[in-house]
């Protein structure tokens, strides 16, 4: 009866919720996995604000093809903004503090989306979520991500919370080990991903991204990583 009484317990627990929140665009959340919730639709009624707020982190902080250790570049574009931006090239991958390619520190993240990471992850059981991290990631189609952990963040008590705008992707949910069987389903325009807990640390990728053409978006991708990458004393 466990995922079946869950289901119940927290259908009952997002009504609560949502009495007292009108940010939400759909009446659901979704069970992926212990700890992990999918809500779709989340943000698809708040791209008049996040669109213009992103093209302006992206001027001063362009989109770019990072290099990987192994010398290739990643398919996927992408940028930071927060105190933290995830980076990588021929050394590894790190958070940085600066902007390799500006010389700068990243732009920060805009207060209106912190305020709707937060409570999209408060709505997921994680009251307090303030990220220090945005990774942007832009997908052409082509473009995708193998399956990984996110493992550089120090603080792992912290959920992670991903945003999807444009085209749909199938997202790939793993396990805590690379064989694991993998759950997926597809992510959409507008759609919040939130996991954390016991799923924290779980494999996760997403697939090729197929041609299309979103009436927003374009024939794109964008995707918002929200993490606490740095310790208590970031923010
Ligand atoms: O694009 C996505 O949905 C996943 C991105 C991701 O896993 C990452 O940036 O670490
Ligand atoms: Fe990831």
């Amino acid at each position: 009866m466990g995922k079946f009484f869950d289901f119940f317990i927290h259908r009952y627990g997002f009504f609560a919720h949502m009495i007292n929140n009108d940010l939400f665009t759909t009446p659901d959340r979704l069970f992926i996995e212990q700890d992990s919730w999918l809500f779709k639709g989340y943000a698809a009624q708040s791209t008049a604000w996040i669109l213009p707020a992103l093209r302006e982190v992206l001027r001063y902080s362009p989109l770019r093809q990072m290099q990987v250790p192994g010398g290739h570049r990643m398919s996927v574009r992408t940028s930071s903004c927060g105190s933290l931006g995830w980076i990588s090239d021929l050394s590894g991958y790190r958070y940085s503090e600066i902007d390799p390619m500006t010389g700068r520190p990243w732009p920060e993240i805009p207060a209106a989306l912190l305020d709707l990471v937060s409570t999209g992850a408060a709505a997921a059981d994680y009251p307090g979520f303030i990220p220090d991290s945005c990774l942007i990631n832009c997908y052409r189609p082509g473009a995708k991500m193998g399956l990984h952990q996110d493992k550089d963040e120090q603080d792992r008590s912290a959920p992670i919370v991903s945003l999807s705008f444009g085209l749909p992707v199938t997202f790939m949910f793993g396990g805590l080990n690379r064989r694991d069987p993998v759950k997926r389903f597809p992510l959409e325009h507008g759609d919040m991903l939130v996991w954390g807990g016991a799923s924290r640390m779980v494999y996760h990728g997403v697939a090729p991204l197929a041609q299309g053409e979103h009436p927003e978006i374009g024939a794109l991708r964008l995707n918002l990583t929200f993490r606490r990458a740095g310790g208590e004393a970031q923010h």
